[in-house]
């Protein structure tokens, strides 16, 4: 199944008086991970939360999957059934029990697999984090939105994601943001770099090579700085 491109045309983004972009176009490619970046404020999840159709005046291209910033584990659903949420809202019982082997096996993957009857509270923040990533790819949407999906973790936990989910994401068009340009660079077809007041986009970089990238990769690395120069130009 191909997964649609998505764009943003002329858009307005105001929150409670407080504009974040006008008249902003973005185009993200079909079947690619957009990886955004951006220093904090200057509106990337705005732009994620336009995408996937949650501001008012808004509607998402299709069906998303949207991992968002907070976890959104629901305290009283144990993790294995904070992971079919999507099912059991939808009120689909065949559904959600075929989905429970590929839910089991997405948990055992983020290194879960022992937790699936726990509740939430009882587990640290990079557990709830690695729940939340089960979760969403479990969906298994044709467009994926992610909101800093590895900001909690230990750096070979989250290398070691970073492999799964490059993975699983595969021919999706997915839209990731993240803090960290290495990891944008390893993730990343296409990589954004944000600037604010209002929201624009420097020019798309598109590193050469399969994802996720070795982080060795001296190119990656020149890249980096690149990057990094950029995002101190943006406000
Ligand atoms: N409900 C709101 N009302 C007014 N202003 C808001 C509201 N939500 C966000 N903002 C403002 O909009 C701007 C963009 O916020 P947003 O959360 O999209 O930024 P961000 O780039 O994702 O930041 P971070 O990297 O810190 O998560 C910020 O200046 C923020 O203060």
């Amino acid at each position: 199944m191909s997964s649609p491109a998505l764009s943003v045309r002329s858009a307005h983004i105001v929150l409670d008086g407080h504009v974040v972009a006008e008249n902003l176009s973005l185009d993200f490619a079909a079947g690619c991970t957009t990886c955004l970046l951006g220093r904090s404020g200057v509106g990337k999840t705005s732009l994620l939360r336009h995408l996937a159709g949650l501001l008012p005046g808004t509607a998402p291209a299709g069906p998303v999957a949207y991992m968002a910033q907070r976890d959104l584990l629901l305290p009283w659903l144990s993790v294995l059934d904070n992971v079919l949420l999507g099912h059991r809202l939808r009120r689909d019982e065949t559904a959600r029990r075929s989905a429970e082997p590929r839910a089991r096996s997405l948990l055992a993957e983020v290194g879960l697999g022992d937790r699936l009857d726990a509740l939430p509270q009882t587990l640290s923040g990079g557990m709830r984090q690695r729940a939340a990533l089960a979760r969403t790819l479990c969906e298994d949407r044709r467009i994926v939105l992610m909101d800093e999906p590895f900001g909690h973790l230990d750096a070979v936990t989250r290398f070691d994601l970073q492999d799964l989910a490059a993975r699983l994401l595969e021919g999706r068009t997915v839209v990731m943001v993240t803090h960290d340009p290495l990891e944008a660079l390893r993730m990343g077809h296409e990589i954004r770099v944000l600037s604010g007041n209002p929201l624009a986009s420097g020019p798309l970089i598109a590193p050469v090579g399969a994802v996720p990238r070795d982080p060795a990769d001296p190119e990656l690395l020149a890249l980096q700085a690149r990057l990094i120069q950029e995002l101190r130009r943006g406000s």
